[in-house]
């Protein structure tokens, strides 16, 4: 068996980048960018007030000082005038700072009457002025690759960019197999569940910027499987969901093989999601990258977790690593861990991360409960509480 990061270096190299397309920046959030973007402005593109007042020259503005409003600047239409010795702008938040002005006096701290206006005595100290580029220049930029969070997308509209190249969707291709899963809705046999695992999927690919093809169940046949296998064709990663095991049943991995799939590894030291496989397809059956995930439900979203997710963002560009791991201290103590890299399902609270009761991993209302993977290395020995743990935020 192969360690977590070793399974994982394979997959990146089964990965390919997914070339770019341009697509307006609305439909941007959550897509990778593929070339780099330029700001052709400054931003603000002039001396701007920060608030609602009166435009001053600062070494005038003493408690006290008297000073005659001469005009009005306001956002989008800014005072063309000079304000002299003994002028003052009415101004707004937004607005261009008129010639002869470098500071604004916030309107609280002003008496007016007419057109004189008078300073209280408690200036506050700041100019309220933004400089022009206080945000960004002409000339900088944003790098690619980089995953684009909505308040990239106000600083890209901001740099005036209608539309980015960014990373394909990666097309993922899911495949549910077993004869003992119906889908919910329909009427289960005595015998039968419901399939699960693949709706956490498709959710957790598509947010991950991939567009998902959920194909029928394959049922525990060579002919189904290769079915579909079939209808699997075009995307850039098939994944299969059960199947993966050493039982009779269990036909991916020989399918697989049989449709001329190389196969990378099967079998990962970790706990839960062992039976993990991974290949590529042929030619002749799309050339795609092929991930047997196991079937128990937690074990296949572990899986999409550690390993899928990273792939998906390595197939947009994003750098092949693995998923950001972050630090808590245990609320409660752990038992020490066995042979294989354990992810166990937590949860984080304002007392720090403890792990669930039971890990069995057919427990799906325990990972539903689970905001963490707490993870635990081979032969890790018990832990304390107050101890420093890692986690994958889920
Ligand atoms: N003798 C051994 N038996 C098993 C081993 C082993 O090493 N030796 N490994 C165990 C581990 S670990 C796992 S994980 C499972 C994985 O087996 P498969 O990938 O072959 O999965 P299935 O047998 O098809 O299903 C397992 C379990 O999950 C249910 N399932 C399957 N697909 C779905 C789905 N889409 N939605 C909901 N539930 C699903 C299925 O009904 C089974 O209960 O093998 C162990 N056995
Ligand atoms: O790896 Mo299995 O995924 O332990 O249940």
């Amino acid at each position: 068996m192969i360690t977590v990061s070793e399974a994982l270096s394979a997959l990146f190299s089964l990965t390919k980048t997914l070339p770019a397309e341009t697509v307006p920046l609305r439909a941007a959030a959550g897509r990778v960018l593929a070339e780099t973007v330029t700001a052709g402005r400054d931003q603000p593109p002039f001396d701007g007030s920060a608030m609602d007042g009166y435009a001053v020259n600062g070494s005038d503005a003493q408690p006290g000082a008297q000073f005659r409003v001469t005009g009005e600047s306001a956002a989008g239409h800014r005072f063309d005038g000079t304000a002299g010795p003994g002028e003052a702008i009415r101004i707004f938040t937004g607005a261009p700072m008129p010639k002869g002005t470098n500071r604004v006096v916030i309107q609280e701290d002003v008496r007016r009457d007419g057109n004189m206006i008078t300073l209280g005595d408690r200036l506050d100290r700041g100019d309220n002025v933004r400089p022009a580029g206080a945000d960004f220049r002409r000339g900088d930029k944003m790098q690619a690759p980089r995953l684009l969070s909505p308040s990239d997308l106000a600083l890209l509209a901001s740099m005036n960019i209608a539309q980015v190249r960014v990373a394909r969707r990666p097309e993922v291709a899911l495949i549910a197999t077993g004869d003992e899963l119906v889908l919910p809705g329909e009427t289960p046999g005595p015998d039968q569940i419901i399939a699960s695992n693949t709706f956490a999927l498709e959710a957790l690919f598509r947010s991950l910027g991939a567009r998902t093809r959920m194909l029928p169940i394959a049922r525990d046949t060579r002919a189904s499987l290769r079915a579909a296998f079939t209808m699997a064709q075009g995307a850039d990663l098939v994944i299969t969901i059960g199947g993966a095991s050493v039982g009779d049943h269990d036909l991916v991995g020989t399918v697989a093989e049989e449709l001329g799939v190389q196969r990378s590894f099967y079998k990962v030291a970790m706990r839960p999601g062992k039976p993990l496989m991974a290949g590529q397809m042929s030619a002749e059956t799309g050339s795609a990258m092929m991930i047997g995930l196991p079937g128990n439900p937690v074990s296949a979203i572990v899986c999409g977790h550690v390993f899928v997710a990273p792939v998906l963002r390595a197939m947009q560009g994003l750098p092949a690593c693995a998923a950001k791991l972050y630090a808590a201290a245990l609320s409660q103590p752990l038992a020490a861990n066995g042979p294989r890299e354990h992810y166990l399902r937590g949860r984080i609270t304002p007392e720090g991360i403890f792990a669930a009761d039971r890990q069995d991993s057919s427990l799906l209302s325990v990972l539903s409960d689970a905001d963490a993977l707490i993870l635990r290395a081979p032969n890790a020995p018990a832990a304390v509480a107050g101890e420093t743990v890692h986690y994958i935020p889920i």
